[in-house]
């Protein structure tokens, strides 16, 4: 896999040393690469952020926002990862060249969770056959609970959607036994990562949007569970000591929302 991919994009120089496993391109986004690999130590998988530099851009304008914008990323994702918000730890930065090293956060996105969740359930009011929501609702909490310290610690993620949110799997230990196979899709540490947009801010209106982008995002993947957001919110409350200003302000941005789009 790894030759293929060394043809199609030409990897970063870091990666082009000896390790104990080849690099697997995981994304390629409009911005960047990431890749999964064992440079830094044998049996410590990280994932890569790679920028690569953009040709059609001045190469002076070009090297300073490489720069820039993934040291910006890593210093957001280490001042939260010092406070406790669960986000991947940053083990190296080579800001210059445009990469960071990263934990590798095991386990699958919450989008797909979800998704496994909902499985063929036919409408958003109706469960195929009478269920126990506890799972999922322990999880909309985990989600709440994780952007709730989040924004305590002063960071607006920018781009809060269930595909920029990992479940990171449980030990045994910690799973349920009772709930049956079907909680196990739901379970895990809900995970925080993509700071690619993020911004340091503590105010409401910031916060406000931040929560915004995440619930529209979430009715627009998950539109089967829309009614469970609330949630989200709930436990949001319980986990930042500021958030009942930041609702009162959700509710005029969600004003907004609806103004602008029916004004098209
Ligand atoms: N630390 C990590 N551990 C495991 N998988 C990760 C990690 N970070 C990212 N991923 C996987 O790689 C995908 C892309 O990562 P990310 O969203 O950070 O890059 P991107 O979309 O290229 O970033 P940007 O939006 O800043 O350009 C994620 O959706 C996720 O599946």
């Amino acid at each position: 896999m790894a030759a293929t991919e060394e043809q199609q994009f030409p990897l970063p120089k870091i990666l082009t040393y000896p390790a104990s496993a080849p690099p697997s391109l995981i994304a390629q986004g409009a911005e960047g690469r990431l890749y999964k690999t064992t440079h830094l130590e044998s049996g410590l998988p990280c994932a890569l952020k790679f920028r690569p530099s953009k040709p059609y851009r001045h190469p002076i304008l070009d090297a300073r926002l490489t720069k820039a914008r993934i040291a910006a990323e890593a210093k957001v994702l280490d001042k939260c990862y010092r406070e406790g918000v669960p986000v991947p730890a940053v083990y190296a930065l080579d800001a210059a060249t445009g990469w960071m090293m990263i934990e590798w956060v095991e386990g699958r996105p919450v989008r797909q969770g979800i998704n496994d969740w909902l499985g063929e359930r036919p409408t958003e009011d109706a469960p195929a056959v009478e269920e126990d929501e506890t799972p999922f609702v322990d999880l909309m909490k985990r989600i709440g609970e994780a952007v709730g310290n989040l924004h305590r610690t002063g960071v607006i993620h920018g781009d809060l959607t269930t595909s920029n949110m990992m479940l990171k799997p449980w030990a045994p230990s910690q799973s349920s036994t009772e709930s049956g196979d079907k909680a196990k899709v739901v379970e895990g540490d809900v995970v925080l990562i993509d700071f690619g947009l993020a911004t340091q801010s503590s105010s409401d209106e910031d916060r406000a949007v931040d929560l915004y982008v995440l619930e529209r995002a979430f009715a627009s993947t998950h539109p089967r569970a829309e009614r469970l957001f609330d949630h989200v919110l709930e436990s949001y409350k319980h986990a930042f000591k500021k958030a009942p200003s930041v609702l009162i302000k959700l509710e005029d941005v969600r004003m907004r929302g609806r103004k602008k789009s029916m004004l098209g």
